[in-house]
């Protein structure tokens, strides 16, 4: 059977970039932009010339794409100037790229409320500046803004905008749910209708997440007749996000009927670095990667249930729609209260930690969990401590370090400035090997803000650790997660530490305790400890 070809857009660094909270650097976007076309996309659209310093600059040093037709996006031209003399459009023109994608409006309401002008003039505007750009020899591809809702309330004047759009030259018109609220089915409805009239690869989706299904959607449009799908890394965007294309992507390559009848320019044999990729994105942003999110997030292959674990053991396919492998992602088997010694077993190996399954400590330990997980403890996400854990069970735990005694103040005082600051103190005594260590640290960084109780714990406790100093020397935390849980009738505080070391490894440890600096401590204690296992280990 021949496969129809779909052609993929990124707009991470365009729509991407119009979600709240993101502001990428010019080198994130050309990291960004590069390892789009490593993957093999066919556009990356790189941001708005002209808009602001940062996307000029971009567009001034533009990355040198490979595969991916590197594209710019603007508006069309304003009423009551031609496209040659718009300023704003001629920014866009001048970046110089092989394409351009100019958004512009379908839908009668926006034009004569947003715009102010008749629906002819925005018809002519469309018009003129992609006979522009065509004249300019680019590529010009045409959003179609507010296309659902416009086509719902007068598809006679959506349609004529497309078909103005096509008539000029458009590469490529993309019929855009700006708002997010139409639904996959509807979203079919009104693809198929336009479809039947342009026929051929000339159209596009460009859908948006306000009801949580602009995947469902894209899908749903390519299924009646779009060719291109317009989307972003892990669904940044506008409001709640685009298209997710590292959710789309694997989908079209690798399910059914997707696979067999589409072809895409992204490579099967570089699914894999499709999580590398997702995470990427999120370092770049200093964002925690969404462990839920399919295909790519840590959880999406994470078996946490007795029952499930003990089935994936003897075949994975028995819980998992894709081997985890194919997009660069892996199994977990957790260990919580939902486990059972399948979980545990194969944690251990995971592990590195060998043990028979007749051994009665493994009893001992499983129960051990449970009833920890009973006190607040949670190990499914505090692997490193299960770790510790499972090692004191069989063994196995060695003795690096002892702590003798803790102290932490906090104080409100005016310093030399006169400022009022807070600032913690701590003091820390361990023995190691027969020798006493103590050490004090306080909260204020270099800049001399406050970092907390817990930053003076952590620096007092990594300050000195005798002939650990080294192994420890390139130790982080990166975050630090508390939540106040119900026991019985007492609150108590469970504490969630992930810390990083020079190589990149990043490992989470648990403290539970009525006061929330005990169990940070406790989580701190187990963090160093994990990595002194770790890496005398090896
Ligand atoms: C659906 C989307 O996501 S489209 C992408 C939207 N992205 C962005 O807006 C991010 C980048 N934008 C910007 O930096 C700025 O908005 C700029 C530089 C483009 C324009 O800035 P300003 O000239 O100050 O205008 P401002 O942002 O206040 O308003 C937008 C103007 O564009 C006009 N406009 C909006 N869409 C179009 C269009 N398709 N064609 C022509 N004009 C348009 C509006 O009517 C408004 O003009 P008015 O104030 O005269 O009514
Ligand atoms: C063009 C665009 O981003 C939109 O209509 O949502």
């Amino acid at each position: 059977m021949t496969r129809t070809r779909l052609s993929l857009f990124d707009t991470t660094l365009r729509d991407g970039q119009q979600t709240q909270g993101v502001d990428f650097s010019g080198d994130d976007k050309r990291k960004i932009a590069l390892a789009l076309d490593a993957l093999g996309l066919d556009y990356v659209e790189g941001g708005w010339p002209g808009a602001n310093p940062t996307d000029s600059e971009f567009f001034a040093n533009a990355p040198v794409l490979k595969h991916a037709t590197f594209t710019a996006f603007g508006m069309t031209k304003r009423a009551g100037r031609s496209a040659a003399n718009d300023d704003v459009l001629a920014e866009v023109a001048n970046a110089g790229t092989p394409a351009v994608c100019l958004v512009g409006k379908s839908y009668d309401f926006h034009v004569e409320t947003a715009l102010g002008i008749t629906l002819d003039e925005n018809v002519a505007n469309i018009s003129e500046s992609i006979a522009h750009l065509v004249g300019l020899g680019r590529e010009a591809l045409f959003d179609a803004e507010h296309f659902f809702d416009g086509y719902k309330a007068n598809p006679d004047y959506a349609l004529r905008c497309l078909d103005a759009a096509m008539e000029a030259g458009a590469r490529w018109v993309v019929l855009c749910d700006t708002n997010g609220g139409t639904l996959p089915d509807e979203i079919a409805e009104i693809t198929g209708a336009v479809a039947r009239r342009l026929p051929g690869d000339r159209l596009g989706i460009h859908t948006h997440n306000d009801t949580e299904t602009a995947v469902a959607g894209a899908l749903a449009a390519v299924d009646a007749g779009a060719r291109q799908i317009q989307g972003t890394l892990n669904g940044l965007g506008e409001r709640c996000g685009n298209a997710n294309l590292v959710s789309i992507i694997p989908t079209l390559l690798l399910k059914e009927p997707w696979a067999s009848r589409y072809e895409v320019s992204v490579p099967k044999d570089r699914l894999p670095g499709l999580s590398g990729l997702s995470r990427m994105l999120d370092e770049l942003l200093n964002r925690a990667p969404d462990r839920h999110a399919p295909y790519v997030g840590a959880a999406a292959f994470a078996h946490k249930a007795g029952l499930h674990a003990s089935a994936i053991i003897k075949d994975p396919t028995t819980y998992e729609h894709i081997p985890p492998e194919a997009v660069g992602n892996e199994r977990v088997i957790p260990m919580s209260n939902q486990a059972g010694r399948s979980n545990l077993l194969r944690r251990l190996s995971e592990a590195g930690i060998s043990a028979e399954k007749s051994d009665p400590r493994l009893s001992r330990l499983l129960q051990d969990v449970k009833d920890k997980e009973d006190r607040g403890f949670s190990y499914d996400s505090a692997e490193a401590s299960f770790q510790l854990l499972a090692r004191a069970h069989l063994g196995l735990r060695r003795k690096f370090f002892d702590v003798e005694r803790f102290r932490v103040t906090v104080e409100r005082r005016h310093n030399a400035m006169k400022n009022l600051v807070t600032v913690s103190e701590a003091v820390v005594v361990v023995n190691v090997d027969g020798s006493r260590f103590i050490s004090a640290s306080e909260s204020l960084d270099e800049a001399g803000s406050d970092q907390g109780p817990v930053n003076a714990l952590s620096k007092a406790l990594s300050k000195d650790l005798g002939k650990y100093d080294a192994a420890i020397a390139d130790m982080r935390l990166v975050d630090f997660k508390v939540r106040i849980l119900s026991a019985g009738t007492e609150a108590i505080t469970r504490v969630l530490l992930e810390s990083c070391d020079g190589e990149g490894r990043r490992w989470t440890t648990v403290g539970v305790s009525a006061n929330i600096v005990d169990a940070s401590f406790q989580a701190l204690i187990d963090a160093i400890d994990f990595k002194l296992h770790r890496d005398t280990d090896r």
